[in-house]
């Protein structure tokens, strides 16, 4: 039974009301993934040169009409500049919808577009035909037209009708929130590899939407085929749309193929870390979280921070040792986003395998945002796919303790009673954090005694980098060393001749074993080593017994 007119205008009007509030906020933008760096400076650090480059690519790169691919020119028609943000609330609580909007600005503004304002509609589902309902879309197009904005862009996917649909109403571009992700990937790859993903992902993004982008596509494909590019590739009663089709899925195949070729060195890389059985650390979380000032924070790798989204696009892997001298090392990695274009995740391939075979995950979590929980849970939506990821130890970092509020910082803290609370900022915390990891890595699994000839420095070099040296002493035959190495090393040494006089695993390395072992070492070293062999004394029985996991047999 619908509800008395009277009624329903006043609940409309209370609608209104709310929506209004919303865009205030979001525009005042307080709280915005962009809030963290207000004050500071950053004129100085290691990411400057970067971000002028990327602020310089963003003007130069719009004016260049010199490349071959479609793609390119295509995506450069959705430069964003003065723009107006478009939200439905349908189901979502008003925070919900105020932190999805905020989110959206603070990735208009990354892509290199100014918000002028916002517009937001309850209803119940979005309109098939022009996503807003049409007294809202023509209240658009007032708004649109007064602050002279030129893109609209809609926090949620439109499916290719309802775009073109908005677009003639509004009279001015339209542009979602996937194809805003995209275009920022686009501004922010990096590597050869990541550009071609990313050059992949909008044009199968783009594929079925073609129509919509219109003419000045046709025309541009139309201008090389005029200028001769085209000879030869244009089948008789083609249509432009279709020749367009043809390029594009040309384009994608050229492209799979480049990719392709391109895994394999990446792998090696990795495998080669793997072999090196260096455990390591995946930095992970959500995008603008601090992951990369962490990083930076835990190691000096200078790697760019900055505030934007999607700072980061190609993992970095920095090489780091304990204070007990341990190498180990740290991946920083790209940030999550709650629904992540399909498209996009082939992109994220990398990332997702460096976290799926990394030995402790850091989660970073932007504890200042206002809504880290959710983002908590759209990073954890994205693990439940990694295969192996569940199962590996994760430490929760709490992040920009300096800038969240005591109170909400507090309340932050009771949904994660484990977390390490730091700022990456200023360094506090840090300390601890590293301990965190320190005591969370693996420990190498074998147990070596053995005394390695002075000729073979290179033998004690690496176990001092690789392992865990318990005990060293020089005797006269050479460095006795006892430590913990991994099964690798383990056998190296084995195979360089050197008699491992003590070894065992794990479940050896159990309750005192590790003196249990210092004596038999000295028992079956006895009148070789030098009289003074602190810690070496005790009980002599005279062979060790070989758990599972030794190298004896
Ligand atoms: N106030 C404050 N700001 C921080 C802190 N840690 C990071 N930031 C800021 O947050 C912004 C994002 O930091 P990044 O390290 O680039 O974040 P990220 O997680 O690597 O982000 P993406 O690579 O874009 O996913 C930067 O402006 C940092 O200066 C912190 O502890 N306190
Ligand atoms: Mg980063």
């Amino acid at each position: 039974m619908d509800k008395p007119l009277e009624e329903r205008e006043l609940n409309d009007s209370l609608d209104e009301e709310r929506a209004q509030s919303i865009v205030a906020r979001i525009l005042a933008r307080r709280g915005t993934a962009l809030e963290s760096t207000e004050g500071q400076d950053h004129s100085w650090d290691a990411g400057m040169l970067e971000r002028e480059a990327r602020a310089g690519t963003r003007r130069i790169q719009s004016q260049r009409n010199d490349r071959e691919d479609i793609s390119e020119v295509e995506y450069r028609q959705i430069r964003l500049e003065r723009v107006v943000l478009v939200g439905l609330r349908t189901t979502q609580s008003e925070e919900e919808v105020d932190t999805s909007l905020r989110e959206l600005a603070a990735l208009a503004e990354t892509a290199g577009s100014q918000v002028l304002d916002a517009v937001v509609q309850k209803r119940v589902k979005p309109d098939p035909a022009t996503y807003l309902g049409s007294g809202k879309a023509k209240e658009l197009a007032d708004i649109v037209r007064s602050v002279e904005a030129d893109t609209v862009i809609v926090d949620e996917e439109l499916t290719p009708s309802q775009r073109r649909g908005l677009e003639d109403v509004i009279d001015a571009k339209v542009v979602d929130r996937t194809a805003l992700i995209l275009d920022i990937f686009a501004q922010h790859a990096k590597s050869r590899e990541g550009k071609a993903q990313v050059e992949l992902a909008q044009l199968e993004y783009l594929l079925p939407r073609l129509r919509g982008w219109g003419e000045s596509m046709s025309r541009q494909a139309g201008g090389r085929v005029a200028a001769g590019a085209g000879i030869g590739s244009r089948g008789p009663g083609e249509t432009k749309i279709e020749l367009d089709r043809r390029r594009i899925r040309t384009r994608m195949a050229k492209l799979r193929e480049e990719i392709r070729k391109m895994e394999p060195a990446r792998r090696t890389q990795r495998l080669s870390r793997r072999r090196g059985a260096v455990p390591s650390v995946a930095i992970l979380g959500y995008t603008n979280a601090g992951k990369s000032t962490l990083l930076n924070q835990l190691t000096d790798a200078g790697v760019l921070v900055e505030d934007a989204l999607f700072a980061t696009l190609d993992p970095t892997v920095r090489r780091t040792e304990t204070v007990d001298g341990r190498a180990y090392t740290l991946t920083d990695t790209v940030g999550f986003v709650r629904n992540l274009p399909t498209q996009l995740v082939e992109a994220f391939r990398s990332t997702l395998e460096e976290v799926g075979e990394a030995d402790l995950l850091v989660h970073v979590v932007d504890a200042a945002h206002p809504d880290p929980v959710g983002q908590v849970e759209a990073v954890r939506l994205v693990l439940a796919d990694i295969e192996g990821a569940s199962s590996i130890p994760e430490i929760i970092v709490l992040n920009k303790a300096d800038l969240a509020s005591p109170e909400h910082l507090a309340l932050v803290r009771t949904y994660f009673p484990e977390a390490v609370v730091v700022s990456a900022n200023t360094g506090l915390g840090i300390d601890v954090l590293r301990h965190r990891i320190e005591e969370a890595l693996p420990r190498p699994s074998l147990l070596i005694d053995c005394v390695i000839p002075y000729s073979r420095g290179d033998l004690v070099h690496t176990i001092h980098e690789e392992g865990e040296v318990e005990r060293e002493e020089y005797v006269s035959e050479g460095t006795r060393v006892i430590a913990r190495v991994n099964e690798r090393l383990g056998a190296h040494i084995k195979e360089a001749g050197i008699v491992l006089i003590g070894v065992g695993g794990d479940s050896f390395a159990g309750a005192g074993s590790l003196e249990q072992a210092l004596s038999i070492g000295a028992g079956s070293l006895e009148g070789t080593m030098p009289d003074k062999r602190e810690g070496f004394e005790g009980a002599v029985p005279k062979r060790m017994e070989s758990p599972k996991g030794s190298l004896d047999d």
